[in-house]
């Protein structure tokens, strides 16, 4: 699709502001480099804020639910009316997510792409129905290309609705039963690698229910594989509509100029989706855990991300990157409010 929205120019990062953060850095009150990973952090955070004071107490998790047709060949270790279940415990406040995002007072907005198992309207649950889940990617491509446009805007809309409450930082979260076979069947036609190496239990396929989920993914992926000449096609085929949408929010993060944490696997499927679809999203997109799924290692290498931290958690819902945020903000208060050596009257090193 040639003049689509998602090919449109990502925001250069500030170079002025980053090279301001950096210089700063060198006069706090410490060892230089002794707050590792929290000073590049900081640094990173000015260039993309475009602002010396980096902060991140304005968060917004949007998190895009929707069913997946390849569930029918008993993928999962959950029934598919999980997915709405699960959104209205987040409408609820029970969740995972819905205590994280409390306890960091965070704007959580949900968003209903297209179940197959109705829930009804939710208070505060966007719904959008984009179609009633997915298609069965083992028979035929997951979406039209009309329903991956329609996500994909569902995510950039989601951003622009974070920047106008002026969000410090955006957050997507998945929640789609199934989802961890579209994630590996992308994960494999992006990185070329075979199914066995990269499948994982999801909620808890083992044994030969790991088989079987691995035999229906590469038998999808022999279908599909011959069709797909770009990552948007691969989107489309083998993706899901939530999976659409993040690939959409870390494109148009990237276009307006927010900075965004990556949550788990599901996530990171979505965000090499997007630097693929647009290289100038890189700069853009900030890791926060490794999930227990081995697929998401490779994909962090492919996208050369080095997470915040290893929990071994694999929820989804955005816990992973909800857990990794008083991270970021140590390394801004940090950044902002040590003294300095001069203000300190602390003797700089003469060595
Ligand atoms: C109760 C429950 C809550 C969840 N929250 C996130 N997921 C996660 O697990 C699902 C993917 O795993 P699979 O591909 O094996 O179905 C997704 O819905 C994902 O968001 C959940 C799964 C369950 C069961
Ligand atoms: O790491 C994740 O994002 C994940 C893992 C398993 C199931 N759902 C999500």
């Amino acid at each position: 699709m040639k003049g689509a929205w998602w090919q449109a120019a990502a925001r250069t990062p500030d170079g002025g502001r980053r090279a301001q953060a950096l210089a700063r850095q060198t006069q706090l009150t410490k060892p230089l480099g002794a707050l590792g990973r929290l000073e590049q952090l900081a640094v990173t955070l000015a260039g993309l804020q475009g602002r010396s004071q980096p902060a991140v107490e304005r968060i917004w998790i949007a998190i895009f639910a929707a069913d997946h047709g390849i569930a029918e060949e008993g993928i999962s270790a959950y029934p598919q009316e999980v997915t709405g279940q699960m959104l209205a415990n987040f409408a609820q406040g029970g969740a995972a997510i819905s205590v994280l995002a409390r306890h960091l007072g965070a704007e959580l907005e949900l968003l209903e792409l297209g179940l197959v198992h109705e829930v009804g309207p939710l208070p505060g649950v966007r719904q959008l129905k984009i179609a009633a889940g997915t298609a069965n990617f083992l028979r035929q491509p997951a979406m039209t290309s009309v329903q991956c446009a329609h996500a994909l805007l569902a995510g950039r809309e989601a951003v622009l609705r974070s920047l106008e409450k002026r969000a410090d930082l955006f957050i997507g979260g998945d929640m789609g039963i199934g989802n961890t076979s579209s994630a590996c069947a992308l994960a494999c036609l992006l990185l070329d690698q075979p199914v066995n190496r990269l499948v994982g239990a999801g909620t808890g396929m083992k044994g030969g229910g790991l088989q079987h989920k691995t035999r229906v993914i590469e038998a999808a992926l022999k279908l599909h594989r011959p069709y797909i000449d770009s990552p948007l096609e691969a989107l489309t085929r083998v993706g899901g509509l939530e999976i659409a949408a993040l690939a959409g929010a870390y494109i148009a993060a990237a276009q307006e100029g927010i900075a965004a944490l990556v949550d788990g696997y599901i996530c990171s499927a979505a965000a090499l989706c997007a630097l693929r679809m647009n290289p100038g999203v890189a700069p853009w997109l900030f890791y926060s855990h490794r999930s227990a799924e081995p697929c998401h290692q490779a994909l962090l290498d492919a996208l050369d991300a080095e997470p915040l931290v290893a929990l071994e958690m694999r929820l989804g819902e955005a816990s992973g990157a909800a857990v990794a945020v008083p991270l970021l903000q140590s390394a801004c208060r940090l950044h902002n409010e040590m003294a300095t050596f001069q203000e300190a009257a602390v003797s700089v090193s003469l060595r």
